[in-house]
């Protein structure tokens, strides 16, 4: 299969820290690839260059063959227009931690806002897309409901689904359950899962070693903005070559 999204050589710094150090990674179309490390190892940064929050400092990154980044030399390769920018952003859904819902508007509101505004949908189709997307998050009668209304693992199913209605070509889910009591996460995990068995390219942050395991095509183990180690789940979870991967695994399994 293709990739999907390429990523070579990303440098990314805030002031003086060095925040990405030279990432190259693919994703394949249709898989999914778990990101794992340590607090400040640089995992919310990846995932926010490739989603245009952050601009990269040197190298590049494609996501569908749409080239994101530049260098820093004089020797520019390429920098998007804003209008490419904003095409290439409703084509990535982005899930946060603290799943971000408008808190004046109702699960369908949020639902159907950025279809509306962002691509021009109409308000009766958007609204027909949202309910069978809280119908897929099991979430059908909760389309009134205010976000407060709702408990953590249903504000961030509907926060899936909302991700869900632009029809993102690539989910990004940056730690969707360490907001949620640990009751609630096994359902947002069941709503990924599924995602990922219908065959929707995904990187996900994620400490769920359980999740990565049953569902990642791919684990990267990420410390000091740096790729330490990157394979099939069995032999990364299970087998790492790195001592920074095995010190890291056996604080978390
Ligand atoms: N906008 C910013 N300005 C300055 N420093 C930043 C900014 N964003 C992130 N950083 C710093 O970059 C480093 C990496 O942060 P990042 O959030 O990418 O790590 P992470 O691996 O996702 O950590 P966590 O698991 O705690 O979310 C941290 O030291 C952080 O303080």
């Amino acid at each position: 299969m293709s990739a999907m999204v390429e990523i070579r050589s990303v440098h990314k710094s805030f002031g003086s820290a060095e925040v990405l150090r030279g990432i190259d990674l693919e994703v394949a179309a249709g898989e999914v690839t778990v990101v794992l490390g340590p607090s400040g190892s640089g995992k919310s940064t990846l995932l926010r260059t490739i989603n245009h929050l952050e601009k990269v400092d040197s190298g590049w990154i494609s996501v569908d063959g749409a080239l994101v980044g530049y260098r820093r030399s004089k020797e520019k390769l390429y920098e998007l227009r804003e209008r490419e920018i904003l095409k290439q952003r409703t084509g990535i859904g982005f899930v946060f931690q603290n799943f971000n819902l408008f808190p004046h508007l109702t699960v369908l509101e949020n639902l159907v806002e950025a279809p509306i505004a962002a691509q021009r949908r109409p308000r009766k189709e958007a609204e027909a897309t949202a309910r069978r997307l809280l119908t897929r998050v099991g979430l059908a009668e909760k389309a009134d409901a205010y976000p407060q209304q709702l408990s953590g693992g249903q504000q961030q199913r509907v926060a899936i689904a909302r991700a869900l209605a632009l029809e993102p070509t690539l989910l990004l889910f940056d730690e969707p359950t360490s907001a949620l009591d640990p009751e609630l996460v096994g359902e947002v995990l069941d709503v990924i899962k599924d995602l990922a068995h219908q065959g929707t390219t995904m990187i996900v942050v994620t400490h769920e070693i359980g999740f990565a395991r049953e569902v990642a095509d791919t684990v990267v183990f990420m410390d000091g903005g740096r790729i330490v180690e990157q394979g099939p789940p069995a032999q990364v979870l299970d087998h790492p070559r790195h001592a920074r991967t095995r010190a890291f695994l056996s604080k978390v399994l």
